[in-house]
């Protein structure tokens, strides 16, 4: 091959990826006649509602897709593909419809397409509250919310919703979260007197802003789409947001990756009606609250102690009731049906004034 001319190998290679796409395309029809069966058998033996999506099953098969890869692709890839051939395959089971904190161009919004997927239908609100009252009410399958920022910490009105709400949580979702400087058409790139963003993401990129715009007035608005949105209008202001949004909006990028943390991160919750069966590598997150006595949160987290638990996070919030003086949301490691966590919530239940399991869910794949 190596003394063919340059062309004939290329037509060699090429006329390769033809076979092998004819092949794929075949095996991925027949996967997805495969999940439509499913469907059928879902539908048979279904009284009542019937669900279509299973998030501990999608988070297996796209375990499974990485354990297998041998590359060259990295399994990361692997698994994206895979997430796109499923969503792509669940729509012919039943189209899912998604509520996210919006508008469009947000990181939420990319968390939802990374979480089911381009071929789910995505509907964007413009509070977190409205996110969970759609879900509520069924008008929607799930909804995505921010929880908590890798350097920000958390977005606690997230936290707040889950006390008066019976919602679950199905999933998370991790995203890398880059910000960006982003101006419109009409804005003169030496006169920048205001910067508009979300506050996470001013606070996100607050030594960056000290460094280059001491001067500008730096103002919170409801999201980064909107602040992206707003400045087409305005000569002197510029805009933190992520690349989407700068698309979307058609804005230009000044200065890219301005967070100051290189590896800022935000977490995303999915929340459904349903609990979610177990998946192999789950993690619950709990809801807990305390009368104020000493000892109290040594007694609360004791058990977990002594029985393995990792502790992957404690919140603690105002619990707003005369009542119970705090609230704390832990989240651990298992799932709520393994024996070992079941006993200890049993335990953790007899010494608190309330506990109440917001849900077992896989941990984040991609
Ligand atoms: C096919 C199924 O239904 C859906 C589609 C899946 C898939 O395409 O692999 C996986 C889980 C479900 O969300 C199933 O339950 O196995």
């Amino acid at each position: 091959m190596a003394d063919q001319p340059q062309k004939e190998q290329l037509l060699a290679l090429r006329d390769r990826i033809d076979a092998l796409d004819a092949d794929i395309g075949k095996l991925i029809s027949e996967r997805a006649r495969c999940a439509q069966q499913v469907a059928d058998v879902k539908n048979a033996s279904g009284d009542g509602e019937v669900l279509y999506y299973r998030p501990e099953r999608e988070a297996q098969v796209l375990r499974k897709a990485m354990e297998r890869n041998q590359g060259p692709l990295s399994d990361e890839e692997m698994a994206r593909l895979f997430r796109e051939i499923m969503s792509a395959c669940l729509a012919l089971e039943q189209p899912i419809k998604v509520a996210y904190l919006g508008p469009e161009g947000t990181f939420t919004q990319q968390a939802a397409l990374k979480h089911f997927g381009a071929s789910a239908v995505t509907k964007p609100f413009s509070a977190i509250d409205e996110v969970f009252r759609e879900v509520e009410a069924g008008a929607v399958n799930y909804g995505v919310v921010p929880v908590e920022n890798s350097t920000e910490g958390v977005v606690s009105h997230t936290l707040d919703n889950f006390m008066n709400s019976n919602l679950k949580i199905c999933g998370e979702v991790e995203l890398r979260v880059h910000h960006n400087l982003v101006v419109s058409s009409v804005t003169n790139v030496n006169s920048i007197s205001r910067i508009y963003s979300h506050g996470q993401s001013l606070a996100q990129c607050r030594k960056w802003l000290d460094a280059h715009y001491p001067k500008a007035e730096r103002i919170a608005v409801s999201s980064n789409a909107e602040a992206a949105r707003r400045i087409r209008g305005e000569w002197n202001a510029a805009a933190i947001a992520p690349t989407q949004a700068a698309e979307l909006y058609e804005l230009e990028i000044i200065a890219d990756k301005i967070e100051d943390q290189p590896d800022n991160s935000t977490r995303f919750l999915i929340i459904g009606a349903e609990e979610v069966e177990p998946s192999g590598d789950d993690k619950t997150s709990i809801l807990v609250a305390m009368r104020n006595q000493p000892g109290a949160l040594h007694n609360l987290l004791e058990p977990f102690h002594r029985n393995e638990i990792d502790l992957t996070r404690v919140e603690t919030r105002p619990s707003r009731t005369g009542v119970w003086t705090y609230v704390f949301f832990v989240d651990f490691n298992g799932h709520q049906k393994d024996p070992v966590v079941r006993e200890t919530l049993d335990e953790v239940s007899a010494r608190v004034a309330d506990l109440k399991v917001l849900g077992a869910y896989p941990k984040a794949v991609l």
